[in-house]
């Protein structure tokens, strides 16, 4: 099943520059962790703005939250999610 997920990321002002630091590359190992797993095959930033819109291709509702839900950086983002469906004009 395929996900279109926008995340806008809002880090506090006033976080631990270390805290911050650390969360940022722990959210990186574990996004490409689930890259090289198939799991997140696109990722591309929204131009001018610290957000990003993906596509996750998982199995079930439950997966996704369970992934999205383990991003280091979760408690300070906005998720927005929308499921895919085939579309009928669409050449395979
Ligand atoms: O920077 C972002 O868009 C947030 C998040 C998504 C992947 C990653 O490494 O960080």
């Amino acid at each position: 099943m395929l996900y279109h997920v926008r995340m806008d990321v809002r880090i506090p002002h006033d976080l631990d520059p270390d805290v911050r630091d650390d969360t940022i590359a722990r959210e990186k190992a574990y996004a490409q962790e689930l890259q090289r797993a198939g799991k997140w095959p696109h990722l591309w930033r929204i131009a001018g703005e610290y957000a990003n819109f993906s596509v996750f291709d998982v199995e079930s509702h439950d997966e996704l939250h369970q992934l999205l839900s383990g991003l280091p950086l979760f408690p300070y983002m906005d998720v927005q999610v929308t499921p895919l469906a085939k579309h009928p004009s669409k050449v395979d």
